[in-house]
């Protein structure tokens, strides 16, 4: 299974429309990969606060719209990262969508911990209740976006729900660009789980960020990691490699779950 990681560049000198046209050449010029991503809040910027409001699009606006049509050009199974979404209620989410090599949109995911303590993404956005699993052909993908890797219950909620192959999307700063990279292991190794990982390039919101998406197998080895500018990762991928690794060192077999906190 070839995937392929955009780490899209977001700087605030492109247009939100031009970002969104060179993120569908992009995903376009993926053909014959299986699996393609975009990370974190691409169209805006994950930090770009200010620009959130006036940013904002329904679930089926505009990034939807190019999207899909990408996603059926390519003929992949598409990540498309997230975007700001505005409900019918007004309020925002951090939106991720799944499409289909048909250019159908099989799912969406909102961000379930919001980033930002007491501003930003925290303040201004409502939470995600639903962990989002996707059943590809050859795994199952489980759904993250950013903060979200800090928590470690909710992967295990996804691995609980079938997910092989945990995806990431991301805005990561350079600043905290270490524990991105630990993080990142650290899902895979006790989920013996893919995780792919895939942030941006760029300063938006005067936030440098780390790119450096990384893709590590079941094994916790990294496969791949990008630099800091933008750049497309591609890595072939061993769907089987989860099960075995999962039959032949059956840790998750081992959780005393009447001991662990409830999610
Ligand atoms: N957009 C985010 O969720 C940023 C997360 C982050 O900077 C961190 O966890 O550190």
């Amino acid at each position: 299974m070839r995937a392929s990681l955009i780490q899209i560049a977001v700087d605030p000198d492109e247009s939100v429309e031009a970002r969104r046209v060179r993120a569908a050449s992009l995903v376009v010029a993926q053909r014959g990969a299986d699996l393609v991503i975009l990370p974190e809040l691409w169209p805006v910027g994950a930090f770009a606060y200010t620009a959130f409001e006036a940013e904002a699009e329904p679930l089926e606006g505009p990034t939807h719209e190019v999207m899909a049509k990408a996603a059926a050009e390519a003929g992949v199974w598409l990540h498309a990262g997230s975007f700001v979404e505005r409900a019918d209620d007004g309020t925002l989410y951090n939106t991720s969508l799944v499409f289909s090599p048909e250019g159908e949109r099989v799912a969406a995911y909102r961000k379930i911990h919001r980033f930002g303590f007491d501003r930003g993404e925290a303040v201004m956005m409502g939470a995600g209740e639903e962990l989002v699993t996707v059943a590809l052909p050859d795994t199952i993908l489980g759904l993250a976006t950013c903060y979200d890797l800090r928590f470690p219950e909710q992967f295990r909620g996804l691995v609980d729900a079938g997910a092989e192959t945990l995806v990431v999307a991301a805005g990561w700063p350079e600043r905290r660009r270490s524990h991105w990279t630990l993080l990142a292991q650290a899902r895979a190794v006790e989920n013996q789980a893919y995780v792919l990982a895939v942030g941006t390039a760029g300063t938006h919101g005067d936030i440098q960020q780390a790119g450096h998406s990384i893709v590590v197998d079941p094994w916790g080895e990294v496969l791949a990691q990008a630099g800091a500018d933008e750049e497309v990762l591609t890595v072939d991928l061993d769907p089987d490699k989860v099960r075995t690794t999962r039959d032949q060192f059956p840790a998750l077999k081992d959780r005393r779950l009447g001991l662990a906190s409830p999610l």
